[in-house]
């Protein structure tokens, strides 16, 4: 059951697996309406352990509800790491998804992490442009959210969140002393749709901020992805979403 607080969609399962399992079924339905639409579903996803679930169900049970070849398989944030590092949001997908699924490798562009930062996202920016002929419009972009209130490497109150040309950029996360390679809020408040897999009690007062009208969206990235024209939806589990309101 969907429910709305403060404008924002919202899903609330029992745990992390039911939370996958829904965010699988919808990726499934959307891949189908934009290959239906468009001849092809133009997908971003995110890095870090929410999503393994997620992914791996992707590549396994649900894969052939797929139209892998048709899927062009984008990522929303990168490390600056070689991609069989450890850290790297690549490695993550190869493992979870792209060892199992059959999606053709020139379907599959990855941010170049090993590279010099600013050199790498300048590349995955005209990238971009030539694939999409222009501004990005992603079917879909799925999005976790850090403890922190961070989406993609959208830190809070980083200078990138006020980036309104590019498309892409290279940021240096002062907490983590280190680059980061990201789409920025421009690429993705213009996607069809975006969805938020959050789940763990360590995210609940993260999630409550993102609902609560009075917080200062800078504080929180995560709250300032709004699809211009586009659906939002937060998938989350339970233990997330422990400090919502009633
Ligand atoms: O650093 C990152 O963290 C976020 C959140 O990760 P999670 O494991 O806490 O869900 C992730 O969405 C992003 O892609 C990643 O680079």
């Amino acid at each position: 059951m969907t429910w709305k607080m403060n404008g924002r969609p919202i899903e609330i399962h029992p745990d992390l697996q039911a939370a996958s399992r829904r965010a699988a079924e919808l990726f499934v339905e959307i891949a189908r309406q934009s290959i239906k639409r468009d001849e092809r579903f133009d997908l971003a996803l995110s890095g870090g352990s929410t999503p393994r679930l997620l992914y791996t169900l992707l590549g396994s049970e649900f894969s052939s509800e797929i139209d892998w070849n048709r899927t062009h398989l984008f990522w929303a944030d990168e490390r600056c790491v070689p991609p069989d590092d450890e850290e790297s949001n690549y490695r993550m997908v190869h493992e979870t998804l792209l060892a199992r699924a059959p999606i053709p490798i020139s379907n599959v562009h990855r941010m170049r992490g090993e590279e010099d930062p600013n050199r790498a996202a300048a590349e995955y920016e005209a990238l971009l442009r030539a694939h999409f002929r222009g501004l990005p419009r992603f079917s879909l972009i799925l999005l976790g959210m850090g403890a922190d209130g961070h989406t993609a490497s959208l830190f809070p109150y980083s200078p990138a969140l006020d980036e309104r040309e590019r498309l892409t950029i290279a940021t240096y996360v002062e907490k983590l002393k280190a680059m980061r390679l990201t789409l920025t809020l421009r690429s993705i408040n213009n996607a069809a749709h975006v969805i938020f897999l959050v789940a763990g009690a360590e995210k609940a007062p993260a999630l409550r901020a993102v609902f609560d009208e009075k917080t200062d969206a800078r504080s929180i990235p995560a709250k300032l992805v709004a699809p211009t024209d586009g659906d939002l939806l937060w998938v989350v589990d339970r233990a997330a979403a422990s400090l919502l309101a009633e």
